[in-house]
């Protein structure tokens, strides 16, 4: 049976009769194919990767492990429509937090049209991507049982500051965050969530290291999704963190050359989350 995902924190969403992502029972995550260039580009990009024999072993697991494509009645009670099939990289958790962070001071890519491309141009301005080299697209934290559960608005989260991304990154391995603005978060998963040899920071630091060399694909509005959960750390186990790379609509060949847009998104990202595990 499909439904709706409970934990999806950004995108198109298929609540309120809309197009959006399914899941099932077995973790698998079902994306509807838009029907222009984006929903073709996507599969093409999971369909290139799978063959690609240039992507090292290492790297693969940073992407959603993909199943093809299958065509299924929409959410939105259009009727049939083919649906990207890939990894639900939340299955299995029972209170994920997650956090969407779009990689780019720019989520254009080079050959669009006039209308999109001032779209974007307009969020980039607009949101944290053109002044830090990524804008978080959304998040939700599971904290104490006081505190509870935080899911901020994304259209404020995606105009963040440098101090204050650095305050969201701080709640978001804190187990009292809450909306409350005075609140001091208590970074209390800090250390096993971001820090340590299999930690987020080491995973992007990797993820970072191939983006130095690789020239097969620019990932043009492309999100790192960082997922952990809180209750097995509570219990004194391991975060189960994970960076994943999600978002392929718009990924275009990189032709030899270094996709310096994700790099240089990247690169911020990792200062700031370092920061955090060095300062106390
Ligand atoms: O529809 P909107 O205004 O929510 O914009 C979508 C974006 O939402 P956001 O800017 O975060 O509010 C959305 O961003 P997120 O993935 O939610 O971060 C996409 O950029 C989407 O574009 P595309 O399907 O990748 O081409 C965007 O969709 P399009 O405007 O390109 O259809
Ligand atoms: N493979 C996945 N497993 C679990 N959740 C996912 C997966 N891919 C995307 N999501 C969820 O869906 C949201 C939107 O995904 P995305 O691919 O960016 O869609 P859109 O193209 O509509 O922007 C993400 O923020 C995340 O919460």
């Amino acid at each position: 049976m499909l439904k709706i995902p409970e934990h999806q924190v950004a995108g198109h969403k298929a609540s309120d009769g809309l197009l959006g992502p399914l899941i099932d029972d077995s973790g698998r995550f079902y994306k509807p194919l838009q029907g222009d260039e984006r929903g073709s580009r996507e599969v093409a990009f999971y369909t290139s990767l799978s063959s690609n024999t240039r992507v090292p072993d290492h790297i693969r697991k940073f992407f959603p492990i993909f199943y093809g494509t299958q065509i299924l009645e929409a959410s939105d009670g259009s009727g049939l429509r083919p649906h990207l099939i890939m990894q639900d990289v939340v299955s299995g958790h029972l209170h994920p937090s997650i956090m969407d962070i779009k990689i780019g001071s720019r989520t254009w890519y080079p050959q669009a049209p006039e209308d999109y491309f001032q779209r974007c141009l307009k969020k980039d301005r607009e949101t944290s991507s053109l002044s830090l080299g990524f804008r978080i697209s959304g998040l939700q934290v599971h904290g104490n049982k006081e505190s509870g559960f935080w899911k901020p608005e994304r259209k404020a989260v995606q105009k963040l500051t440098a101090d204050e991304v650095t305050l969201v990154l701080r709640k978001f391995v804190s187990s009292n965050s809450s909306a409350d603005p005075n609140l001091v978060p208590d970074s209390l998963f800090a250390s096993s969530v971001y820090g340590g040899s299999t930690g987020i920071l080491a995973q992007l630091l990797e993820l970072k290291a191939w983006f130095e060399d690789q020239t097969i694909y620019h990932f043009n509005s492309c999100s790192v999704l960082i997922v952990y959960e809180m209750e097995s750390v509570l219990k004194g186990g391991s975060s189960g963190a994970e960076v994943k790379l999600i978002d392929f609509a718009h990924v275009v060949e990189g032709n030899g050359v270094i996709d310096h847009n994700f790099l240089g998104g990247i690169c911020s990202l990792i200062k700031f989350i370092s920061e955090i595990l060095t300062t106390p």
